[in-house]
């Protein structure tokens, strides 16, 4: 078998996967997370950590490890882990969806004039160098003593295995990555102060990085067997569910919302924030745009309405009908990257009136959602990149209502495959088989998973759903100057 490990923001997942391509076993763990100012979006690494030792102890007593082959990782992405000299985390990590470190943005674009030719993206805050930056100007102290900066799942790669290591998936989104090269850019590194030295060594997702350390393979009863490079958690989902050749796409609606499409060569779109990054298999890249608060918009407005979960919040909206007087919501609680790179982009309720309540906000929500992804879409389909086929994972996509509500808003066809809400741990542990089978065609080991439901557009409430998200547009248009 092989143990697939997702540290997501919303928290981690590890699954087993057999063999023959089935998951046998699954254990998820919750994370918080901590917003001290406004902009700021950070987590505590040592949580990371407890809550990954619970996830695997709690799958070693669902199944025995010892016939555990290797391991994948794979996590959020962007966030700034940082280390000193004795390798101690020196402060909370600093998470994708952290805004403090727009200036710095603007800074290292005017420094480095061809910064987005390197890199194939527009800086934004979120990605890792800028953050790096802010933490130049305003904790220097604490950044003289920085010796390692880390991605979030490559932390965990270290306590696993003691070895500093990532994959060009993740490494593409810290902005110190040629992109075009797989290799880390001098120049873009020294532009915030570091060096390679302060890096992890880079893999392809699919190489060995080390070996688990024997306490470890002892306390969860497995062998000191192989930790594989694995990849961001994108990136990984999109192998998860099969995704490796140019034209095939997926939406992954977990706290942040995903358009992801694999490309063979490298595009981009810097000017409307699409992402432009390697993908987790050698030679291949892919474009995203990504929503900052996608399905974590439920859990808020689950939260506001008084519904006890998310799944209710759906059920309350499905009550409702495309109204009249229709409510409004702009899903930008953290702010935005796809298409607005906008960090003080806000939330927004609009069009209410004495006639609404809790349901007809539940339902703006989940439209004003699926409004942003199609604005995504749109933009990454400008880059010329048309895909055939579009597949959705994330915890998001367990709501049929939702994935059908997706499809008229998009005006596309979307796919739901068996598992595809444990994407990224699923594409980790798939990485791990195909490190373990090198030289074996990689067909074998990345079959499309089963088809549950195929979503196809209502053509006349994709023509209303066009309708409302002129305004859905026009909204944003005349409200940015006062965010
Ligand atoms: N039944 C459901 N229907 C729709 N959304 C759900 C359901 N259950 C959970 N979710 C949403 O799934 C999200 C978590 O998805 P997940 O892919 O695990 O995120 P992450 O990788 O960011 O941790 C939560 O924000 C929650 O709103
Ligand atoms: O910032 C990005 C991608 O650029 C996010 O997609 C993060 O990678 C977090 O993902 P989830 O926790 O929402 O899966």
């Amino acid at each position: 078998m092989y143990l697939g490990i997702d540290l997501g923001t919303s928290g981690v997942k590890a699954i087993l996967l057999s063999e023959e391509g089935r998951v046998v076993a699954s254990h998820s763990e919750a994370l918080t997370l901590s917003r001290p100012h406004p902009l700021w979006s950070e987590q505590n690494p040592a949580d990371w950590w407890t809550a990954t030792d619970r996830a695997v102890s709690a799958l070693s007593k669902q199944h025995a490890l010892q016939s555990v082959k290797a391991v994948g990782l794979t996590g959020q992405m962007h966030g700034a882990t940082v280390l000193d000299a004795k390798h101690q985390v020196l402060r909370p990590a600093i998470l994708w969806n952290d805004g403090r470190s727009f200036s710095q943005c603007g800074k290292l674009e005017a420094d480095l004039p061809d910064s987005r030719q390197i890199t194939g993206n527009l800086m934004m805050p979120g990605f890792t160098a800028p953050k790096l930056l802010w933490l130049r100007e305003n904790e220097p102290d604490l950044f003289a003593k920085i010796d390692k900066v880390l991605l979030p799942k490559d932390y965990l790669r270290w306590l696993m295995t003691g070895v500093f290591a990532s994959d060009m998936s993740d490494a593409a989104g810290t902005m110190w990555l040629d992109v075009a090269k797989r290799d880390w850019s001098d120049k873009m590194l020294s532009a915030t102060g570091l060096t390679r030295k302060h890096m992890p060594e880079l893999f392809e997702g699919n190489q060995i990085t080390g070996q688990l350390l024997p306490e470890l393979a002892s306390r969860w009863g497995m062998d000191c067997v192989p930790v594989i490079a694995g990849g961001g958690d994108n990136a990984a989902g999109a192998v998860g569910v099969g995704l490796y050749k140019t034209g095939q796409a997926m939406l992954s609606l977990g706290t942040s919302g995903v358009y992801f499409a694999v490309s063979d060569g490298f595009l981009s779109n810097p000017q409307q924030a699409v992402h432009s990054f390697c993908h987790a298999l050698p030679d291949t890249w892919h474009l995203m745009s990504v929503m900052l608060s996608a399905a974590s918009c439920l859990d808020w407005a689950a939260n506001l309405t008084g519904t006890a979960s998310v799944g209710e919040l759906i059920t309350l909206a499905q009550k409702t009908q495309p109204a009249d007087s229709p409510v409004w919501f702009l899903p930008y609680l953290s702010g935005e990257r796809t298409p607005h790179n906008n960090p003080n982009a806000k939330g927004t309720l609009f069009g209410l009136t004495h006639q609404h309540g809790p349901a007809d906000i539940a339902r703006a929500v989940l439209e004003g959602v699926g409004f942003a992804l199609a604005d995504g879409m749109d933009v990454l389909h400008a880059t010329g990149l048309k895909p055939h086929s579009i597949t959705l994972i994330g915890g998001g996509a367990r709501s049929p209502y939702w994935r059908q509500m997706l499809a008229d808003i998009s005006g596309k066809t979307l796919e739901y495959r068996t598992g595809g809400d444990v994407g990224p741990a699923l594409g980790a542990a798939r990485l791990a088989q195909i490190a373990m089978n090198a030289g074996k065609p990689l067909e074998q080991f990345l079959p499309e998973l089963a088809l549950e439901q195929v979503h196809e557009p209502d053509s006349v409430k994709h023509t209303a759903y066009a309708e409302r998200r002129k305004v859905f547009r026009e909204l944003y248009v005349r409200l940015e100057g006062l965010m």
